[in-house]
C-alpha cells in the first residue's frame, strides 16, 4: 500500500514485446491532484507504461500501485477509479454531445446518465454547445467532449495519451486550462505530449526514451540538473556553423530555432572557449539559461550517439 497522499508508484517495471524490451526498468512516483507530463519519441514506450499503470497491462517484473491499488493483482479496481483518453477515442458523428455523454454514461452503469452528462457538460465547459452535433465539432472541442466523456464516472486519475495530438495552439491552450481546474478539484492527471509548452504547464515531468527514464522532476530541476551551459548564436552562415558545431569535440547539442542556433554542451570551460574561438567573425555568441527543448534534445541526441 503507498502513502494516501501518493497516486502513482512504479517500480522497476519492464515490458517485452516479441523479446524486445519496450519499457525497462522504469521507477516513477505521482502525486495526487498533481499534473505529470510524460515525453519521449514516437516509440519510446510511455503508452505501454500507461498501460501497465492502469491495470490494463501487466509488467513482465517490478511492481507498483494505482490510487493505493496493486498494478498487478487489482486491475479491476483500478479501472473503476481511472478515466484513459486513448490516442484514438471514438465518438458518434450523428449524436450530439449532450447525447454522446449520455450515451457513454449508460455504457458506465451509471445510476442517472442525463443528470452526469449535464454535470460533465458544464464541467468541461461544453455548455453552449451540448446540442451540436459531434461530427460538426472542430478539433479542440472533440478532443474536450472526449475529457468530458473520461471523468462522466468521477474517477480519481486522469491518463490522457497525447490528448492535444493535431490541436491548434488556442484550442490546446484551453484544454489546459481545464485540466489545471480539473486537477485544483483534486483529480490526478498523467498526460503523455509531445510539445514543450504543454510540458511547462505540468507540475512535474519525466522524459523517456527507448523505454528508460532519462529525466524526472520539475522544469526547474531537470534544466539544473542537466548540467548543460547554453548559447544563442545569430547572424550569417549558421547552417555552416552548424555542420562544424556538431563535429567539434565538446558540443554536444547543436540545434536551429528561428533565426538563431542553440549550441549546447556539458563543459562549460570548453564551451566558452570555443564561443571565444568565434568571436569576431560573422556571428554573434549569447549565453542563455538552457530550455527545457534544449535538454530534451541534447538527452535524445545522447541516445542516438549511443546506440550508433
Ligand atoms: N501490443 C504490442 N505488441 C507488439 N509491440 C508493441 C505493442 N504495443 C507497443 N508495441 C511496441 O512497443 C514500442 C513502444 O510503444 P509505445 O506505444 O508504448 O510508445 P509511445 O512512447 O507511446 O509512442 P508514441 O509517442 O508514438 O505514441 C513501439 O515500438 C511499439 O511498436
Amino acid at each position: 500500500m503507498s502513502a494516501p497522499n501518493i497516486a502513482i508508484v512504479a517500480e522497476g517495471l519492464t515490458k517485452s514485446f516479441n523479446g524486445r524490451k519496450v519499457v525497462d526498468n522504469l521507477s516513477m512516483r505521482v502525486e495526487r491532484g498533481r499534473i505529470h507530463g510524460f515525453l519521449g519519441p514516437n516509440g519510446s514506450g510511455k503508452t505501454t507504461t500507461i498501460r501497465m499503470i492502469c491495470g490494463l497491462l501487466t509488467p513482465d517484473s517490478g511492481h507498483g500501485s494505482c490510487l493505493g491499488y496493486d498494478i498487478r493483482t487489482q486491475q479491476n479496481a483500478i479501472k473503476r477509479k481511472v478515466g484513459y483518453m486513448t490516442q484514438r477515442f471514438s465518438l458518434y458523428a450523428d449524436l450530439s454531445i449532450r447525447e454522446n455523454l449520455e450515451f457513454v454514461a449508460r455504457i458506465y452503469g451509471l445510476d442517472a446518465p442525463a443528470a452526469a452528462a449535464d454535470a460533465a457538460i458544464s464541467r468541461c465547459g461544453l455548455s453552449g454547445r451540448a446540442e451540436q452535433l459531434a461530427g460538426e465539432l472542430s478539433g479542440g472541442w472533440k478532443q474536450r467532449l472526449a475529457l468530458a466523456a473520461c471523468i462522466l464516472p468521477a474517477p480519481e486519475l486522469l491518463l490522457l495519451d497525447e490528448p492535444t495530438a493535431g490541436v491548434d495552439p488556442k484550442a490546446r491552450r484551453d484544454f489546459w486550462d481545464e485540466i489545471h481546474r480539473l486537477a485544483g478539484e483534486g483529480l490526478t492527471v498523467l498526460v503523455s505530449t509531445h510539445y514543450m509548452d504543454e510540458a511547462e504547464r505540468c507540475h512535474e515531468i519525466a522524459y523517456i526514451a527507448d523505454g528508460r527514464l532519462l529525466a524526472q522532476g520539475t522544469t526547474a530541476e531537470i534544466i539544473a540538473r542537466s548540467g548543460l551551459s547554453t548559447y544563442v548564436v545569430t547572424g550569417e552562415g549558421l547552417g555552416a556553423l552548424a555542420a562544424r558545431l556538431r563535429a567539434t569535440e565538446g558540443v554536444d547539442m547543436v540545434a536551429p530555432f528561428g533565426m538563431a542556433l542553440h549550441v549546447a554542451g556539458r563543459d562549460a570551460e570548453r564551451l566558452a572557449e570555443i564561443a571565444r574561438g568565434c568571436a569576431g567573425g560573422a556571428q554573434s555568441w549569447v549565453r542563455d539559461e538552457p530550455s527545457l527543448e534544449d535538454v530534451f534534445i541534447d538527452l535524445m541526441t545522447h541516445v542516438e550517439k549511443g546506440r550508433r
